[in-house]
Parts: structure tokens; sequence; C-alpha cells
């Protein structure tokens, strides 16, 4: 590998280099399992029962954080799927249609063939719901769910297998060999160690690989597609893994309630689990457990007080919880969750990258040789109704040159750099990528042959760190599924992609940031930000859309040399911006656009003495001076 450019001159963050704390996380997470256990045969009979309808709806929130905080989807129509999966293990434990199907099951294994069941069905409902509301977006996606979820909760109480209004009864309670759950006590830790263990594989889920490429949803389709991720498949997987944690709790629930009736499946419900998600915090997978816990025990206690204070009876907790979630809503905007991590924030050791897995290989591209054209567009028009924002636009970028492409403001330039990345498909003409066509291909297929972007408005995971964003650009290099990142056999892998990301932070000189939050770095840094992540996918070209905007003298500066050396390694280059010193001092060639059409081509020295580009430039003045962006005459 060639030296690093010259790193950009700024101070390490604070939050990088304190050190202080008692405990980790983890250890407090341990600390907590370990004071259940513990507490857990002292505690009163009803306390173990709210305990275990805590975690009960923790499952069904837990899905929910995933959904929502981490992906970005609404759904009100949780609650159904809990019904599925306590309407599919009720069915297959007492109906005799089920006992004439599965009389070869022995009675204690009905629960787990209901389970099964349950699983079997939600999937394949998810699937399918998913499949056709998850293209939705904006307010249609929640409507959606809340359609789905009314239609759901009406055929439980019309299907007369099921029992309809009246429900299933008899429903018997779960059993492990030796082991009688008969008693909510004992249920109870069955439920609890369902919800941790489930805890667990979603902490290691979004922790990988697979985890980026999910948080990447939330920011919208653009970015994750250009870093090679089918979006579609991520929100669909994501929603059935939602539907699925739903079922689980269901089929809990039936054998913790030995009876099933469509009342708990409804729509209110459902809009209960979201209240969880949201006022635990939507993102964090610890915020669905105090989400439901902080419900079920506000709600528990409404019903107790409520009637003694105001000495009668009626649905009053309904509406003091009401005024309640708009108060606790106002208060945490981001749920109570992050506000708890951050007044407890003293008590823990700082999280310190402990990778001891040795790296493992991440795919390496062989890069085309130098002359080698890259890129070819030819006469590629673009049409926004009336609107002609690229007029038959012949452009080409060899491998081992940089190609800038100017113009006034409006001229076209963001708009063929969508053409030209799978953003968006050409009205006509023709883009070929390695001599492969690729018009009306998506921007993951760009990707995936080896083109890399930034945006000219930052698309970044703010919250997430700098390492986390930069990783998320090697994701095509690397293969690891959602079960394997969930049972932690994605490590050796992992360790190289965040490898590869240091490297390439490094690389573009924000080796002091790599593990604070993206999102707290100044506009121009998180463009390198861009750049660096855009590198980790090992691109043969690569473009960039005004790169050196909100850059300070001396980082433009790193910035041309760390480009001058991806041109020397081999790398096509094509380059948007408004600094025309920079692209100057650093272009080999350089394509200028005005209303939409090609006006001029050529090396810098001729732009720069090109009339009808001084005139683009300046309306008809002809001593505009390139390299310092100024008008001679008005200056
Ligand atoms: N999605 C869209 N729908 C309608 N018009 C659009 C759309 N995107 C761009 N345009 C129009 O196309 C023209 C070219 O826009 P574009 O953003 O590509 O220009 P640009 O050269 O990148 O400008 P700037 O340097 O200001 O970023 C503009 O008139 C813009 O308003």
């Amino acid at each position: 590998m060639s030296t690093p450019a010259q790193p950009l001159p700024a101070q390490a963050p604070a939050a990088a280099t304190g050190a202080r704390g008692w405990i980790t996380r983890g250890q407090a997470t341990c600390a907590f399992v370990l004071a259940l256990i513990v507490a857990w045969p002292l505690l009163p009979d009803f306390t173990v029962v709210v305990a275990s309808y805590i975690a009960l709806y923790s499952l069904v929130a837990l899905g929910l954080v995933l959904l929502t905080g981490v992906g970005g989807m609404t759904s009100f129509g949780q609650a159904a799927f809990v019904g599925v999966g306590a309407y599919a293990t009720a069915w297959a434990c007492t109906s005799p249609q089920a006992a004439a199907w599965f009389s070869a099951v022995p009675a204690p294994l009905l629960p787990w063939l209901g389970l099964l069941l349950g699983l079997a069905v939600t999937f394949l409902i998810a699937w399918g719901l998913g499949a056709v509301t998850l293209r939705l977006s904006g307010h249609y996606l929640p409507l959606a769910t809340i359609a789905w979820g009314l239609s759901l909760y009406y055929l439980f109480g019309n299907m007369q297998f099921l029992g309809g209004q009246t429900g299933i009864t008899g429903i018997p309670p779960l059993r492990l060999p030796g082991l009688d759950l008969t008693s909510p006590r004992a249920l109870g830790v069955v439920v609890w160690t369902v919800l941790l263990v489930a805890i667990w594989l979603l902490h290691n889920l979004l922790d990988s690989r697979e985890g980026r490429a999910v948080r990447s949803l939330k920011t919208g389709q653009v970015m994750a597609e250009s870093m090679g991720i089918d979006t579609t498949r991520q929100r669909v997987k994501l929603f059935v893994l939602a539907a699925l944690l739903a079922a689980v709790s269901g089929w809990l629930y039936a054998h913790m309630q030995r009876f099933v009736n469509p009342t708990p499946f409804n729509l209110n419900i459902g809009i209960e689990f979201l209240f969880m998600a949201v006022v635990g915090g939507s993102g964090h997978l610890w915020g669905a457990v105090l989400g439901a816990t902080v419900i079920t025990l506000l709600k528990e206690k409404l019903q107790d007080w409520l009637p003694l204070l105001l000495g009668g009876s009626g649905n009053f907790e309904t509406i003091v919880f009401g005024l309640m979630m708009v108060l606790v809503l106002q208060r945490f905007a981001q749920g109570m969750w992050p506000t708890l991590s951050r007044i407890t924030a003293p008590l823990f050791k700082p999280t310190t990258a402990r990778r001891t897995t040795p790296a493992g290989r991440l795919d390496r591209r062989q890069l085309p040789a130098v002359g080698t054209r890259l890129m070819d567009a030819r006469a590629v028009t673009k049409r926004f109704g009336g609107l002609v924002a690229n007029d038959s636009v012949d452009l080409h970028v060899d491998a081992g040159e940089v190609h800038a492409l100017i113009g006034p403001n409006g001229a076209g330039k963001s708009t063929f750099f969508n053409m030209i990345s799978g953003v968006d498909d050409p009205t006509e003409g023709s883009i070929a990528l390695l001599s492969q066509p690729m018009a009306g291909k998506p921007s993951r297929e760009f990707a995936r042959l080896g083109l890399s972007r930034t945006f000219q408005h930052v698309r970044i995971l703010g919250q997430r760190s700098v390492l986390e964003n930069v990783a998320l650009g090697a994701h095509l290099r690397a293969h690891r599924g959602w079960l394997a990142s969930m049972l932690r056999l994605d490590r050796a892998e992992e360790a190289a992609l965040l490898a590869e990301a240091r490297r390439q932070i490094e690389r573009c000189g924000l080796g002091p940031f790599a593990d604070v939050p993206a999102g707290s770095l100044a506009l121009g840094q998180q463009r390198i930000v861009e750049i660096a992540r855009a590198l980790a996918g090992q691109p043969a070209l690569l473009l960039l859309d005004e790169p050196a905007a909100g850059l300070r003298h001396l980082e433009k500066q790193a910035l041309a040399q760390l480009l001058a050396q991806l041109r020397s390694e081999g790398l096509g280059i094509l380059i948007v911006e408004h600094d025309m010193e920079f692209v100057m001092n650093l272009a080999d060639r350089i394509t200028v656009l005005e209303f939409g059409a090609v006006i001029a081509e050529g090396p810098p020295a001729e732009i720069q003495s090109n009339q009808r580009v001084l005139d683009a430039y300046l309306g008809g003045a002809d001593d505009f001076d390139f390299a310092s962006d100024e008008k001679g005459s008005a200056a």
C-alpha cells in the first residue's frame, strides 16, 4: 500500500480520549441477569406474573425497536402476529382436527409443534405482507400496517375453527423433559430466558456487517443501495424477524394464559406495543425492556390508584395513560433509554474495541489496467417533465485519470452522477461500466462492478461511529449473513472489515475520529468520511460529488494529495466540484455542462481559455481567473 495522505489538521475529540467509570456495560448486563436469577425465587407471586408479562411484551417491543428505531419502518400491526403465534399453538394443542393430523406426535410435544406452526404461518404471512407493503413509504406504510393488523384481528374472531369471539380454552402448559412449567414462576424463567437470548442474538446482529446494512435503511434507499445493499430484501427480512419475535411472544402468552381470544391482539394493543418501543427508546434493544416495564407498571398502578383517587369506576386509567404518554414523549423525544444512558454514563467505562479474533480475508477485486475504459456514457438524456436536465451527454472515464465535471449551478451535474451510478435511469442514451450495459440496473449492481460514490448532500449514519460508517462501504467485500452474525460466527470477517475501515480512515487523515459519532464531525470532515467509505469498497471508479465543499485550505491540499495518490494507483475518478482552483490543479480532463449539455471537453489549460466556458461562468466577462475562482474585473 502507498503512503497515507497528509492527515487532516484536527484535534482528537474529548470523547475518544477520556477513560473513567467503574464497570463496562457488558458487566452491568451480567449483574442485572444475576440479580434477576437471585431475586426470582424470592419475588411474590404477583410480581412474578407481572415480570413475566413485561418479558412477553418486551419481546414484541424488541421487534419494533428493530423495525422502527433501527430500520425506520413503523408498524401498528404487531399485535396481530402475537395472535398468530398464540392461535397456532392453541389450535395445534386443542383442536380435534389437529389431533387427527398430528396423532403420531406425543401430547407433551404438541406445544412445540404449535411453536413451529406459529413460526411457519407467521413467516409466510409476514413475508407476503412485507413484500407488498414495505414498498410503500411515508404515511402509507403505517396505514398499511393498520389495515392488515385489523384484518388479522377480525380474521381471528370470524374463524369458527379458532373459536370465534369466544376463543380457545384448555391450552396445556409447556413441558420440558423433567421440568414442570405449569406455575407462572417456572414459566417466567423460560420467558425471561427467551427474552435475554433474543436480546443477545439481536445485539450480535446489530454489531455486524448485516447490522450496519439494517441501520443504513433509516437513511433512505439511495445511500444503502449505493453500498451494494439490497434494501427491499433487508426491509422484508427485518419485518419478518420482528413478526417472528411477536409470534414467539404469542406462543408463550398462550401457554401462560392457557386460553386465547381475539381481544389481546387488537389494534389498541398494537399501538401500545409501539408506545413501548418508542417510550423506551426506539433505537435501543434495552429500550424495549425499559418501555415495556414502564408502560406495564404504569397501567397496573393507574388501575389500582385512580379508582381510589377519583372515587369511582370508569376507564379513567386509559385517559390518564394517554395524557402521560404525551408528556413522556414530549420530555423524552428519543425515548427514555438514551436519557438513562446519559445519566448513568459516569458509572461506565468507555467501550473499547477488543477484537481478539484474527482478521479474515476480504474480497479483493483485480483493478483494471491504467487506460482501461471504466465508464462510458453516450448520449445520456434525462428529462423531468418538460425540463431537460441532461441533454445527450457523452462522457467517459478511464482507469488512472481524474476527470472533472463542472458547470454553473443547475447545469445538471448531480443528475448525471445519479444516472451513471444507478440512482436514476436515463430517459435516453446508454451507460456502460467496464463494458457492461447498465441502463435500468439498480445502484447496487454498479457497486458490485466497482463503482463507489459520495453524495452532494452527505449521507451518513450520524449516530454511529466513523468506523462503522466506513465499514459499511466494504459491505460487498464480505458475505456472512444474518444467522452467522446472530451466532457470532462472523467475527473473523468482521475483524477484517473493521481493520479495512480503520485503514481507510487513517489514509484519509481521520484516524483520531474513528470511534466518535460521524454526525459530530464538521461537514467537511463528514465528506471525507464518505470518501473513506467509498474507498473501503475497493472501487475501480470513484465518483465524488463536491468533495472539497466545506474544507479548509490545508484540508483541501490533503484531499488533493489523496486523490492524486489514488490516481497513481490506477483508480478512475470523476469529480464534480465548484472550487476551480482545486479542479484545475488536479484534473486530467474536464467536461463542462451548461443547461444540461456539454459545451466543452479537454485538459484544464484548454478549458480555462475556452470562450464558451468563460461565458457560461461569467456571462461574457473574459478575465475569469480559474486558479483563484475570481472574476478579474469584478474583484
Ligand atoms: N428530481 C427532479 N425533479 C425535477 N427536476 C429536477 C430533479 N432533479 C434535478 N432537477 C432539475 O434539473 C436541473 C439540474 O439539476 P442538478 O442538481 O443536476 O444540477 P447541478 O449542476 O448538480 O447543480 P448544483 O451545482 O447546484 O448542484 C435543475 O434545474 C434541477 O432543478
